[in-house]
């Protein structure tokens, strides 16, 4: 059952006073790719920094292929995170060399590709002798991805690897992972905030919320269990009794309500079709819903709102 599996179970997480994750529970299987997503702030990166051995957890237990992941070099040369870079470091700025990163990520992980490195490199355009203080955020994340695509470890995490990069390199990069991904089956987990266009590639969406995972699903799953009802307000809250309710948008007499069906749960749309439109929510919309905090319930405030 464990076999390659990054298994994670009731991970706690604080700093100082502040309890960032509460509890987590995951179970990532091989030859997936994961989307995780959550607000700002609620504690992906240090979840992914834990998963990989790179930060310890409060308590609660990690492990790969069985066994613990922490200070274990066999776990840790199977999982690549390969973390956002930044400008600064300590107190100074980042004067390595792009080259200067590749090459210690090529002495780390085992199943390290530089034949695929150098194609990648070439095709993102990276000058390997360039400063990463000297970089802009694209070409940072570039580097990133070409740590993480030619690591060729068995379980490949991204965290925000489009950050910065233009919709036509978001796109190449997209590419890039899918064909790596079919040829090697390995598995990847990404962050990303920029979940519409993310959709079509992750396979399983993985939501941290306060501090607990709020949801693990087939991305398309997840999608077709959620739908809009709009009509007439007495025929909407008629139609949705019994279905759970994500969210209620009233409009004078009409009301649209986002329902999410239980597996096996349908919705009778021809029952009311000339009544009542049903559509599909877009993921985006899906993940607001299930963040959203208490006091949140009501939509955005508005600037025409205050008193
Ligand atoms: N080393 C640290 N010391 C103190 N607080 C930290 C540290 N690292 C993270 N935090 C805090 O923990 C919380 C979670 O941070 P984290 O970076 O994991 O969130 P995130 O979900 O990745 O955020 P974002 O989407 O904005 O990148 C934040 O409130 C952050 O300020």
């Amino acid at each position: 059952m464990s076999e390659n599996c990054l298994v994670c179970t009731q991970v706690t997480k604080s700093y100082g006073k502040k309890e960032v994750l509460k509890g987590v529970d995951l179970t990532i299987e091989p030859g997936h790719i994961y989307g995780l997503i959550g607000r700002n702030g609620v504690g992906k990166t240090t979840l992914l920094s834990i998963l990989t051995g790179q930060n310890r957890a409060g308590a609660g237990e990690i492990t790969y292929n069985g066994q613990p992941v922490w200070e274990n070099e066999t776990a840790l040369s199977a999982l690549c995170f390969s973390r956002e870079l930044s400008p600064t470091i300590l107190f100074g700025q980042n004067t390595l060399k792009a080259k200067e990163y590749l090459k210690s990520a090529a002495c780390f992980y085992p199943n390290w590709d530089a034949a695929y490195a150098d194609f990648l490199i070439k095709e993102f355009g990276i000058d390997k002798n360039k400063k990463i203080c000297k970089m802009n955020k694209g070409m940072m994340s570039l580097v990133t991805i070409t740590i993480a695509l030619a690591s060729g470890a068995p379980i490949t995490i991204l965290d925000e690897p489009v950050a910065g990069l233009d919709v036509y390199m978001r796109d190449r990069f997209y590419a890039l992972l899918l064909e790596e991904y079919a040829r090697s089956n390995r598995t990847f987990i990404l962050s990303t905030h920029i979940i519409e266009e993310a959709a079509n590639v992750l396979e399983e969406i993985i939501i941290l919320n306060d501090g607990v995972v709020r949801l693990k699903e087939n991305t398309q799953d997840l999608i077709d269990s959620c739908l809009y009802v709009n009509g007439l307000d007495e025929v909407v809250d008629r139609a949705v009794s019994g279905y759970e309710r994500l969210n209620t948008e009233q409009m004078g007499r009409h009301k649209m309500v986002c329902i999410r069906l239980k597996p096996g749960q349908s919705f009778p749309t021809e029952q009311y079709r000339g009544e009542l439109t049903v559509s599909a929510v877009p993921l985006q919309k899906i993940f607001v819903y299930l963040t959203r905090q208490a006091g949140e319930e009501n939509g955005y405030a508005s600037f025409n709102d205050r008193t």
